[in-house]
């Protein structure tokens, strides 16, 4: 479970990001997290995994105290948890199988850290991962062959090797065609409901987080202002999300735009 009490988030110049956020998600659960562009999603998905130092309150992953770990308490707490971003963070110029390997490269002796060998075992793990979301047909193509789908589904499979409990999505389809992002969105919901890995994702398609997650947390100016079922969001919902914002042009098309793509939905 992951606990966030009166969390509040302010980096060095200032900014407040987040303020007096309280939360709980069980494992299991698959949250989308949407809201305009500088409203603090990105800033709440990476406190979880200490990438952010919260700067108030409490922030705990099954009862740990997170900002209290240290050293190699922190990396041992991130093996279990894993990352997707939006641009796939992979090594384009070595095989599909290679970064998936990646992942292994923390538990390795010094000696195979060194010759870079891995073991039969973590072979045989990182051809299951990329079974797992279906591209073990490209484990031996260079990463830069694949297209931006395939890519980012190399990403997941480098992170089911690491046997996650928690996954944290930092906008995974935003550079992606509606097609490709289904195909993806698809892989998130099966690895989610098979292998109970609780999903947080920061996404902007607010349509596609209707569709896929299981629970919706709108945040807006660093504050949580819904936290419910997709059921439950109704324009009226998404006016308090996203509406009535005046101060950037950017803004409001982003609202309009989206509140016309979900209109099909609420
Ligand atoms: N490293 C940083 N230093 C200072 N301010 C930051 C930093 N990262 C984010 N911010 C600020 O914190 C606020 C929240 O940013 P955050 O990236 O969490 O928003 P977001 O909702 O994820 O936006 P987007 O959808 O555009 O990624 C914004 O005002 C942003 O400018």
């Amino acid at each position: 479970m992951i606990e966030f009490k009166n969390v509040q988030k302010t980096y060095p110049n200032g900014t407040t990001a987040l303020s007096n956020i309280n939360l709980k998600i069980e494992q299991g659960e698959f949250v989308a997290v949407i809201g305009l562009s500088g409203a603090g999603k990105s800033t709440l998905i990476r406190c979880i995994n200490r990438m952010h130092d919260i700067t108030d309150g409490q922030l705990l992953v099954d009862h740990v105290d997170v900002s209290k770990l240290r050293g190699k308490q922190i990396r041992r707490f991130r093996r279990r948890i894993g990352m997707i971003f939006q641009s796939f963070n992979l090594v384009n110029r070595i095989s599909v199988i290679n970064n998936v390997l990646v992942s292994f490269v923390p538990d390795l002796s010094l000696w195979r850290k060194l010759t870079g060998i891995f073991t039969k075992e973590q072979k045989l793990l990182a051809l299951e991962a990329l079974d797992k979301v279906g591209i073990l047909d490209k484990a031996y193509i260079r990463v830069d062959q694949l297209s931006g789908g395939q890519q980012q589904r190399v990403a997941l499979a480098r992170t089911l090797a690491q046997n996650p409990d928690i996954i944290l999505a930092d906008e995974p389809i935003a550079s992606l065609d509606p097609v490709t992002s289904k195909i993806v969105m698809e892989d998130f919901k099966r690895i989610n409901q098979t292998m109970k890995i609780s999903v947080i994702m920061n996404i902007h398609h607010v349509e596609v987080a209707l569709e896929y997650a299981n629970r919706i947390i709108g945040v807006r100016a660093g504050e949580i202002v819904f936290d419910g079922a997709p059921a439950e969001v109704s324009k009226r919902v998404l006016n308090n999300i996203y509406g009535n914002v005046s101060d950037s042009e950017e803004n409001n098309e982003e609202v309009a735009s989206t509140l016309e793509v979900v209109s099909g939905h609420v």
